[in-house]
C-alpha cells in the first residue's frame, strides 16, 4: 500500500481485508499503520491516503470470508487487481488449519475474483521454499502426489487424532505443514484459475527494507527477525547452522517492487499461461549465514541492545553432539541459574520457559539454514529486461546491487528501532551494561574454577603434586628472579 500511493498517488481505493485482533476494531489496525513512520512519505506526496484505504472486515477462516453483502458487492465491482498474501506462516500449524488458510481460502479468493468483471489480474504470494524437498527449483508449479481437492475434502470429516496421524505421511519430505500447504496453494491457484490473469511470486527469506520508504524497516518477528532480537539480547548463544549455507534473504522492499511490476505486466501483456516469479538473491548475489552471522554480531558492538540477558556471542554449531552440548551448558544452565536467583528474590521465574520456546524455535528453521537451494530466475530476468530504464528505478528488484554488510547492519539497526522501539540515545547506557556483564561473567568463571580446583585437589593426589609443583616453581622462578636483578644493582 505504501509504495503504490507513493509512486501513483492518484490511485482511487485500495480495499484490504482485515479482521479485528487483540481488541482493536479493523480501523484502528489500519490507522495505526497509516498513523507509523512508515507513511511519512506517502502523507507527502498523497495528503487524503487515510480516505483512500478502505478496510473490509473479513476471516479468511469463515464461508464468504464474514464479509458483509454490501462489502462485497463493492469489491466484486469495482477490483482491478488482486495481492492475495494472506496465509498463517506457522511452521507448526496444524494442518486442518493451515489447509483451511492457504488453500482453501485461497480456493474462496479465486471463486471470488472470477466474479469481479473489471479483474486485470490476481497476483497470489506464495514461498520459494513450496517446493523445498527438491534441490534444484524451476519457476513452474509442481504437482503434488494428493490432489489439493481430496486434502480440502478429508480435512472436512477427518478429526484431529486422525489428521495428527497422517500429517507427516502428507508432508513428505517436507519440513512442515506451512511449505506443505502453500505448494497445495499453488496448485489450487493453476487448477482453479480458469479465465483469471493469473501469476504466482515465490519470495524466499523476507528481510528487513533494503531502500524504501527506508532501509531496515521491519515490523515482525519471522525469518530471522526473531532470532536477531535473542542472539542481541544474549539468549541465543549456539544455533545448529552451516556457515557456507547460502542465506536466501529477500528485502521486504525488492518483494514489494516485483510484485508491482508483476501486476502491471500480467495486467498489460496478459500472458497465456500462469507465471511463476522467483524473488531470491542466492543466484545473484549470493550471501552465507557464516557471513551474515558475523556482521550481525559486529553490528552489535556498535549498536547494541538494551537490558541484554548476557553479552551477545552466538556461534554456529555443526553437528547433534556439540548442539546439545550447547543448548545444556550455554541455555538451559544460565536459564536455571537465572530462575534460581529470581525465586531467591521473590519474583517469578521466567527464563527457562523463554529459553524452551527459543529451543523449539531454533529446532524449527534448523532445515532451513543447514541446506542451499538453486532456484531459477528466468521470469524474473524477462521481467527485468520488459521494463523501462525509468521503472527499472522505481520498482527496483535488482539484488546484484544490494550491499549486504550494509544491509544486514541497517537490518539490526531497524530490529532494534522498529521492533524492540529502543531509543539511540540509550546507546552508551546499553554499552556500560555489556562492559558490567562482562565483568561479572570473568568473576562468575574465576569463581567457578576456583571452586573446581579446590573440589579436585581435595579428593585426588594427582591434582595435590600438580598443584604443589606448579607453586613450588613460581616460587623458584620468583627467587632466581630476586636473587639476578640483586646481583645486577
Ligand atoms: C562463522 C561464525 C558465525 C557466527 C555467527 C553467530 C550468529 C548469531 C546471529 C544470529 C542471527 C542470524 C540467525 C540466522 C537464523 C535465521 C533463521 C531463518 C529462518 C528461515 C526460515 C525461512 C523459511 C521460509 C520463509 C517463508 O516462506 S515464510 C515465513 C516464515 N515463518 C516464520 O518465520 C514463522 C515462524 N514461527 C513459528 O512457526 C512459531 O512462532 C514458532 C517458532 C513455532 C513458535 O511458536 P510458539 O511457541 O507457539 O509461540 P508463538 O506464540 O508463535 O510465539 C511465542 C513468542 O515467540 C516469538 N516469536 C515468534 N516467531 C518467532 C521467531 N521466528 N523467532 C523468534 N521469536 C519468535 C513471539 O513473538 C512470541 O513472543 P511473546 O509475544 O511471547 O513475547
Ligand atoms: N516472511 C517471510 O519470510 C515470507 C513470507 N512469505 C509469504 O508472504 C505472505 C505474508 O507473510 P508475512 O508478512 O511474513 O506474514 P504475516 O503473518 O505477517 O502475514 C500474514 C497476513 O495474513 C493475515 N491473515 C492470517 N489469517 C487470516 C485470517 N483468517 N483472516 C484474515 N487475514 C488473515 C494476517 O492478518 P493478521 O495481521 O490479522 O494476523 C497477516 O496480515 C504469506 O503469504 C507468506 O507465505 C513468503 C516467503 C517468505
Amino acid at each position: 500500500m505504501e509504495k503504490l500511493f507513493r509512486t501513483s498517488p492518484d490511485l482511487k481505493v485500495i480495499y484490504v481485508l482485515v479482521r479485528p485482533k487483540q481488541g482493536q476494531t479493523l480501523q484502528q489496525r489500519v490507522f495505526q499503520i497509516l498513523d507509523s513512520k512508515l507513511f511519512e512519505k506517502v502523507k507527502e506526496v498523497c495528503p487524503n491516503v487515510h480516505e483512500k484505504i478502505r478496510a473490509i472486515s473479513a476471516d479468511l477462516n469463515q464461508n464468504d470470508f464474514a464479509i458483509s453483502k454490501e462489502d462485497m458487492q463493492e469489491l466484486l465491482s469495482h477490483t482491478n487487481i488482486v495481492f492475495h498474501c494472506a496465509a498463517t506462516v506457522r511452521f507448526d500449524d496444524h494442518l486442518r488449519h493451515a489447509v483451511q488458510l492457504n488453500v482453501t481460502a485461497t480456493q474462496q479468493l479465486l471463486l471470488m475474483a472470477s466474479q469481479m468483471p473489471k479483474l486485470e489480474a490476481f497476483i497470489h504470494i506464495s514461498t520459494a521454499f513450496s517446493n523445498c524437498n527438491l534441490k534444484h527449483i524451476d519457476e513452474v508449479v509442481y504437482p503434488c502426489p494428493v490432489e489439493p481437492k481430496k486434502i480440502i475434502d478429508s480435512m472436512e470429516w477427518l478429526d484431529d487424532a486422525i489428521i495428527d496421524e497422517i500429517t507427516p505421511k502428507l508432508i513428505g519430505d517436507r519440513p512442515n505443514t506451512y511449505t506443505y500447504t502453500k505448494a497445495l496453494g499453488e496448485v489450487v491457484v493453476q487448477q482453479e484459475g480458469g479465465n483469471l490473469n493469473i501469476a504466482i511470486i515465490r519470495p524466499s527469506i523476507v528481510g528487513a527494507t533494503w531502500q524504501e520508504p527506508f532501509p531496515g524497516w521491519v515490523d515482525n518477528l519471522n525469518g530471522p527477525s526473531g532470532l536477531i532480537i535473542a542472539a542481541g539480547k544474549g539468549f541465543l548463544r549456539s544455533i545448529r547452522a552451516t556457515p557456507m549455507a547460502v542465506a536466501d534473504l529477500i528485502p521486504a522492499d525488492t518483494v514489494v517492487n516485483l510484485t508491482l511490476a508483476v501486476g502491471w505486466y500480467t495486467a498489460v501483456h496478459r500472458p497465456k499461461s500462469t507465471l511463476v516469479y522467483h524473488c531470491t538473491s542466492g543466484n545473484l548475489n549470493p550471501c552465507n549465514w557464516g557471513k551474515m552471522g558475523l556482521q550481525v554480531l559486529a553490528t552489535f558492538e556498535k549498536i547494541p541492545f538494551e537490558r541484554a540477558f548476557r553479552r551477545p556471542n552466538a556461534d554456529f554449531t555443526t553437528n547433534n553432539i556439540t548442539t546439545h552440548y550447547w543448548n545444556a551448558v550455554s541455555h538451559r544452565a544460565p536459564a536455571i541459574i537465572y530462575d534460581f536467583y529470581l525465586r531467591l528474590t521473590g519474583r517469578k521465574p521466567r527464563m527457562t520457559k523463554l529459553m524452551n520456546r527459543l529451543l523449539r524455535t531454533l529446532s524449527m528453521v534448523e532445515y532451513f539454514i543447514n541446506r542451499s537451494w538453486e532456484w531459477s530466475t528466468y521470469n524474473t530476468e524477462m521481467l527485468m529486461s520488459a521494463l523501462s530504464p525509468e521503472d527499472q528505478r522505481v520498482f527496483n528488484f535488482d539484488v546484484r546491487q544490494l550491499n549486504w554488510l550494509e544491509y544486514i547492519e541497517n537490518y539490526v539497526l531497524g530490529v532494534k528501532k522498529y521492533l524492540l522501539k529502543e531509543d539511540m540515545a540509550g546507546i552508551p547506557e546499553a554499552k556500560q551494561h555489556l562492559k558490567r556483564l562482562r565483568n561479572i561473567h570473568y568473576l562468575f568463571n574465576t569463581a567457578l574454577f576456583l571452586i573446581a580446583w579446590r573440589l579436585l585437589i581435595a579428593r585426588s593426589q594427582v591434582a595435590r603434586n600438580v598443584w604443589f609443583f606448579i607453586v613450588s616453581f613460581c616460587y623458584k622462578f620468583l627467587s632466581y628472579f630476586r636473587a639476578s636483578s640483586t646481583l645486577n644493582a
